[in-house]
């Protein structure tokens, strides 16, 4: 058998990786290839899960390890997830890696002598935020490993991604491209809008693979790990960065969507993602949350039942925000 094909998809908290999983994931169905997905996410609750599984068709497959970061994970948990990809046979797989992983960790895991012959490597994509890479590359230089790894998820990509340049200016254009090319003058650099990129060239030499009769008559469903992950195991290897802490708030109330925001934003740069499902008193019904570099969506959604919200930054005074927490859901019962 032909190695499977891997594809890596790393940036920065925030920067586009999981709309552009989704983009490749309906790309390869039209191509009538079977891709299957490992996702990696920082916290314990599965917010992209469940938006990627919402995509997923019915003969695609994904593994997930949350909690923790590939970087603070065991390789033989890693390698283990991708032997269960395996059995299935796809013709991709997709690895989706939180936002503070250094990829070339996963390409080294794939040389893990268990899955060495049965997988290549293929491409990096590295989306980046158009407005707030020049700034997160300077604002974390106390935080230098932080620094080093975003730079070298430029560095490694095989396709740069620039999201989020609705509103940019020629100016800010040209001096991010300078700074890219210095790091990377070798791949694509491609500005655009929620990684809405030509997919073409990321399929290029991917191709629909014969399957065995046992991996045809297995059925496909999505698989997730029963082990947790935590940075309990992280010893700040090479390169990614482990620093990072998660933290989930229970959210007991509907919502003003405008005083969240405010919270949120008042702790940047602090505070470099939150995503969550929130009940809003203006808007019926349950909303997705995502923000990411002062910008925030809401984007009502059917499937979510529980409400929460999970912070992800760096020296987050967490008693504080809980408690502006509790304050902003107090006001909004007693209104
Ligand atoms: N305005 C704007 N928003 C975008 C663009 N691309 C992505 N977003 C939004 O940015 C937020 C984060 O996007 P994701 O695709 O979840 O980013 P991510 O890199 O997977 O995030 P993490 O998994 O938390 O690291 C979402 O609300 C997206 O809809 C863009 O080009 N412009």
């Amino acid at each position: 058998m032909e190695p499977i094909p891997v594809i890596i998809l790393s940036g920065f908290l925030g920067s586009g990786k999981t709309t552009l999983l989704l983009r490749l994931l309906q790309e390869a169905t039209r191509r009538g290839l079977q891709p299957a997905v490992l996702m990696n996410e920082l916290g314990t609750i599965d917010v992209d899960g469940r938006l990627v599984n919402a995509t997923l068709q019915e003969n695609q497959v994904m593994e997930k390890l949350l909690d923790g970061c590939i970087c603070c994970s065991k390789k033989s948990e890693v390698v283990e997830s991708i032997e269960k990809l395996l059995c299935k046979q796809p013709d991709v797989i997709l690895v989706e890696l939180t936002g503070v992983a250094n990829p070339e960790e996963v390409v080294d895991m794939l040389t893990e002598p268990q899955v060495k012959e049965k997988v290549r490597f293929h491409k990096i994509l590295t989306t980046l935020d158009s407005y707030y890479y020049l700034e997160y590359t300077s604002i974390f230089e106390v935080d230098r490993q932080l620094v080093r790894t975003v730079k070298r998820q430029v560095e490694v990509a095989d396709i740069i991604i620039v999201n989020k340049t609705e509103d940019m200016k020629e100016s800010h254009k040209t001096k991010l491209l300078k700074t890219l090319h210095k790091q990377n003058d070798r791949s694509p650099i491609l500005f655009t809008t929620y990684s809405d990129i030509d997919l073409a060239p990321v399929f290029e030499t991917i191709s629909k693979r014969e399957k065995t009769e046992a991996a045809k008559k297995s059925p496909f469903s999505i698989v997730k790990p029963a082990h947790k992950h935590t940075h309990a195991n992280a010893n700040m290897n090479e390169g990614s960065y482990s620093r990072v802490q998660t933290y989930t708030l229970p959210v007991n109330v509907p919502v003003q969507p405008k005083k969240v925001e405010k919270l949120l934003k008042s702790y940047h740069p602090q505070l470099l993602r939150a995503k969550g499902y929130l009940k809003t008193a203006d808007k019926s019904g349950m909303q997705l949350m995502q923000y990411a570099a002062k910008r925030t969506e809401w984007e009502p959604v059917e499937d979510a039942e529980e409400c929460y919200l999970v912070l992800i930054g760096i020296d987050l005074p967490v008693d504080e925000i809980r408690y502006k927490w509790n304050e902003l859901s107090l006001k909004a019962t007693s209104r």
